[in-house]
């Protein structure tokens, strides 16, 4: 079985003294076996927790990343940036980046392509609308995102958050993830070929400490993307535990 893995995004959350509770809090409170555990602070945070998480079962993501090195993009921060601050792992593509920002597939594969170079795990996001849903695009619409947001060769984790269960308190149901799932799986064999039977796919849309056990038990689900409930310890904790005893 794939060791699971849960991804904590904070998003645009957290003063310098809610991030350090919040980490002391979740250091506290580990169980004794963990599973892959990734804490995505803001941009802002990030030397902080570096050094709070040094040695620690919690590694560090960030929200997102340039493609680029270096050179004039005010704002931005590189993938070369984050490593040197002791960041493994960025999330690129989140559908709040993809609607907010405008985003394009193309533009997340190519960030993936420098977060990679950079030694960094990419974790791309797919994800259909409710519309989409409703009118049985769904599968389009993720098959054309696979194509078209993940490089060749891509070798980091795959996280299918349907926009409508962001934030919403609506999961989506076990049936739907499990249906999900295996289509994914068949979209990312028929991209990567054997390469794309080992890509670990996140399933991420209002995980709570409720609802983390049963999630995490369906056929391929390999892990949590979780917001809201990442921001609270004790509810972060419990989906840590669930996914230990995955
Ligand atoms: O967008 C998400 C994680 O990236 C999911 O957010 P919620 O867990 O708050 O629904």
């Amino acid at each position: 079985m794939t060791r699971q893995i849960i991804v904590g995004n904070w998003k645009m959350n957290g003063t310098s003294r809610d991030s350090q509770a919040l980490v002391e809090a979740l250091l506290a409170g580990l169980p004794a076996t963990v599973p892959d555990i990734v804490t995505c602070p803001p941009f802002t945070q990030l030397a902080l927790l570096a050094d709070k998480l040094k040695g620690s079962p919690i590694a560090l993501g960030a929200q997102d990343c340039h493609k680029d090195v270096s050179g004039a993009h005010t704002g931005d921060i590189s993938p070369a940036m984050l490593t040197d601050l002791g960041v493994s792992y960025v999330i690129l593509g989140h559908s709040e980046r993809r609607q907010e920002h405008g985003e394009l597939d193309e533009t997340v594969r190519e960030k993936a392509v420098a977060a990679t170079k950079a030694g960094l795990t990419p974790i791309v996001c797919i994800g259909e609308t409710e519309d989409q849903r409703e009118s049985g695009e769904h599968f389009d619409t993720l098959g054309w995102q696979i194509k078209g947001s993940l490089p060749d060769n891509f070798s980091g984790i795959l996280a299918y958050e349907p926009i409508w269960a962001i934030g919403t308190g609506r999961a989506a149901t076990e049936d739907e993830i499990a249906e999900t799932m295996k289509f994914l799986r068949e979209e990312l064999v028929r991209q990567f070929g054997e390469a794309g039977k080992t890509v670990r796919i996140l399933y991420g849309g209002s995980v709570n400490a409720k609802n983390a056990a049963s999630i995490l038990s369906i056929a391929d689900v390999a892990g949590a993307l979780v917001g809201g409930a990442s921001l609270n310890a004790e509810a972060f904790l419990s989906i840590i535990g669930a996914a230990s005893a995955a």
